[in-house]
C-alpha cells in the first residue's frame, strides 16, 4: 500500500469527535438497562452507581511488521468493568469496527453475565481494530503477541483473564498465553482461557457458547411442550457460536431453515444439512489463511456450502440477505453474529415469537420496546450465551488444580448451571410480570449488589492501579 492511501486511512478530527459520540451511545444504551432492572432487585443506589463506570481502561498501539517489510500500527483496547465478584473475564475481538464504546459495553455485559451464571468473575473485554482476514498467519501471530506485550501489566490470572470472541480462536489464545508466559518467565496457562487442549484448554470449551444456548432452548422445549421437528429455526452468524447451536438443535430434529455469515445467507424450507454446512464452512480455500473460509451462500442449490450433492438429494435452497433472514417466518430466531441487528427499524417485521440471543447485544433498547409490546419472548444474551464463559471458568479452575475433567463432566456441570439459572430467571419473570431481559439483569444485580455491599464503605479500595489514558 502506498503512503498516500496509508495516510487516507487516518481519521480526521471531525470523524474522531463523531466516533466518540457513537462510542458513548452503545455503552450508554447498555447501562440504560440498569435502572429498570434495579426496581426488581435488592441492589442499593450506591452499588448501582458504581456499575455505570468501567473500573479501568487501557488503549494500546501495536506496531506490526508486515510480511512485505512495511510497518502498520494497530489500535487495541482492554476494559475492566467491575471486579467485585472476582477477576475480570471476557474475550478479545479482532474486527475492523471495534471501538472503545463497544468494548466498554461488552465488558459491562460480561459483569452481568458472570453474575447470571453465578461464577466468581467480574467483567472485562478487549479488542483490536483490524480485519484479520487481510493478515497472513504470521502477521496474525505477531499482532496477537504484540497485543499481549502491550497489555501484560493490565491482565493476569488473578486480575483479568481474556478468552476468544469474534474472529479470535484457540490458536490465537495459545499464542497469547505463550507470549504472556515468556514475559513472566513462567508457564501461565491461567492467564487466558479458550486455549488449545494440548496447552491446557478445557474439553468442551469449543462448543460451550452454542451448547449453553442449546440448554436454554431445551428448557423452553420442556416448558412449552415443543415437538422439535415442528420448530423452524434461523441462525444469523455461522462461526463458533452459531455453528454449534445449529448443530446441536439439528441433531435433536429441529429444522434449521436458514443460516448466514458475513457474505449473506441461505434458506431452505425443508431444513438445511447442518453437519455438511459446518464441514464445508470449516474447509479453508487456502490453508495458509486463518479466516478465509467459504461462505454458507457459496452453493444456493442445496443449502450446503459446496455442491457435492444433487439438487434431488436435498431440494433447492435460495440465497438470502442477512436482513431477510431476520424477518423470516420461523419459530426461533438466533442472532449469533454482531450487535445492533434487531432495531426499531426492523423489529416490527420480525415474525419469530422467540429470539435466543447468542450474540452479545444484538437487540437495541428501542427494538426491545417493540418486542415487549408484541409479546416476543427474548432469551437475553447475558443468559443465552453464558455457556462460553462458564466453561472458561471450568478451564481456569482445571488449570489451577492441574487436574482435568472429561468432556462428560464439563457437559454435565454446564447443563446444571444453565438450566438452574434459566429457571430462576424464568420464575422471576413470571412472578413480576416482566420481560426475561429485565429479569436476567435483576437476577445479576442481586448478586453484584450483595458483593459490592459486602465490601463495606471503602469505595476507593483497588487491587490494581487504575489506568485511564483515553481522552
Ligand atoms: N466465542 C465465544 O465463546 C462467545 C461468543 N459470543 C458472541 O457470539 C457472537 C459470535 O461470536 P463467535 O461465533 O465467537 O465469532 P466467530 O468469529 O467464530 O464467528 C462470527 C460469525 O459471524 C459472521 N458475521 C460477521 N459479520 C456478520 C454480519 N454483518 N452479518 C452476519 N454474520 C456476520 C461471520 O461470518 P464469516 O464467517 O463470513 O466471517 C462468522 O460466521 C458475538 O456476538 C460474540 O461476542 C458470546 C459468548 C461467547
Ligand atoms: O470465555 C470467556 O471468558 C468470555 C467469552 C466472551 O467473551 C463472552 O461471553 O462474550
Amino acid at each position: 500500500m502506498g503512503s498516500t492511501s496509508r495516510l487516507s486511512q487516518r481519521t480526521t478530527e471531525k470523524e474522531t469527535t463523531m466516533s466518540h459520540q457513537a462510542d458513548e451511545e452503545i455503552f450508554q444504551n447498555a447501562i440504560g438497562r440498569l435502572d429498570q432492572a434495579a426496581e426488581f432487585s435488592s441492589i442499593g443506589p450506591e452499588a448501582l452507581e458504581r456499575l455505570r463506570y468501567p473500573k479501568s481502561m487501557l488503549q494500546v498501539s501495536i506496531p506490526l511488521r508486515m510480511d512485505d517489510g512495511s510497518l502498520r500500527v494497530f489500535q487495541g483496547y482492554r476494559v475492566r468493568h467491575d471486579d467485585t465478584r472476582g477477576p475480570t473475564k471476557g474475550g478479545i475481538r479482532f474486527h475492523p469496527d471495534v471501538h472503545l464504546g463497544e468494548v466498554k459495553a461488552l465488558a459491562f455485559w460480561m459483569t452481568c453475565k458472570c453474575a447470571v451464571a453465578g461464577i466468581p468473575f467480574g467483567g472485562g473485554k478487549g479488542g483490536i481494530i483490524v480485519n484479520p482476514k487481510e493478515l497472513s498467519r504470521l502477521e496474525l501471530e505477531r499482532l496477537s503477541r504484540g497485543f499481549i506485550q502491550r497489555v501484560a501489566d493490565f491482565i493476569g490470572p488473578e486480575t483479568d483473564i481474556p478468552a476468544p470472541d469474534v474472529y479470535t480462536n484457540a490458536m490465537i489464545m495459545g499464542w497469547m498465553m505463550d507470549e504472556y508466559s515468556n514475559i513472566q518467565r513462567r508457564r501461565t496457562p491461567t492467564v487466558i482461557t479458550g486455549k488449545p487442549i494440548p496447552l491446557g484448554g478445557s474439553l468442551g470449551r469449543d462448543d460451550a457458547t452454542g451448547r449453553g444456548a442449546y440448554y436454554c432452548i431445551k428448557e423452553l422445549e420442556r416448558l412449552k411442550s415443543w415437538s422439535p421437528t415442528e420448530v423452524r429455526v434461523a441462525v444469523q452468524g455461522f462461526g463458533n457460536a452459531g455453528q454449534h447451536v445449529a448443530r446441536l438443535l439439528h441433531a435433536d430434529g429441529y429444522r434449521i431453515v436458514a443460516i448466514s455469515d458475513s457474505r449473506g445467507g441461505v434458506y431452505r424450507e425443508e431444513g438445511l444439512d447442518i453437519p455438511r454446512a459446518i464441514e464445508l464452512k470449516q474447509q479453508r480455500q487456502d490453508m495458509s489463511e486463518v479466516y478465509a473460509s467459504r461462505s454458507v451462500c457459496d452453493c444456493p442449490e442445496c443449502g450446503c456450502v459446496e455442491c457435492h450433492c444433487q439438487p434431488d438429494d436435498a431440494g433447492t435452497g435460495k440465497v438470502i440477505t442477512n436482513k431477510e433472514l431476520l424477518e423470516l417466518d420461523v419459530d426461533i430466531l438466533i442472532p449469533a453474529a454482531l450487535e445492533n441487528q434487531l432495531t426499531a427499524e426492523n423489529a416490527d417485521r420480525v415474525i419469530a415469537p422467540v429470539i435466543v440471543e447468542v450474540a452479545n447485544g444484538p437487540t437495541t433498547t428501542s427494538a426491545d420496546e417493540v418486542f415487549n409490546a408484541k409479546g416476543t419472548l427474548i432469551v437475553p444474551d447475558i443468559l443465552a450465551n453464558a455457556g462460553g464463559v462458564t466453561v472458561s471458568y471450568f478451564e481456569w479452575t482445571q488449570n489451577r488444580a492441574g487436574y482435568y475433567w472429561t468432556v462428560e463432566e464439563v457437559h454435565e456441570r454446564l447443563s446444571q448451571i444453565m438450566k438452574r439459572e434459566f429457571n430462576l430467571i424464568y420464575e422471576l419473570m413470571a412472578a413480576n410480570q416482566i420481560d426475561m431481559r429485565t429479569a436476567a439483569y435483576a437476577h445479576a444485580l442481586n448478586r453484584i449488589g450483595e458483593a459490592i455491599e459486602s465490601q463495606g464503605t471503602n469505595t476507593f479500595f483497588s487491587t490494581q492501579p487504575t489506568v485511564q489514558p483515553i481522552s
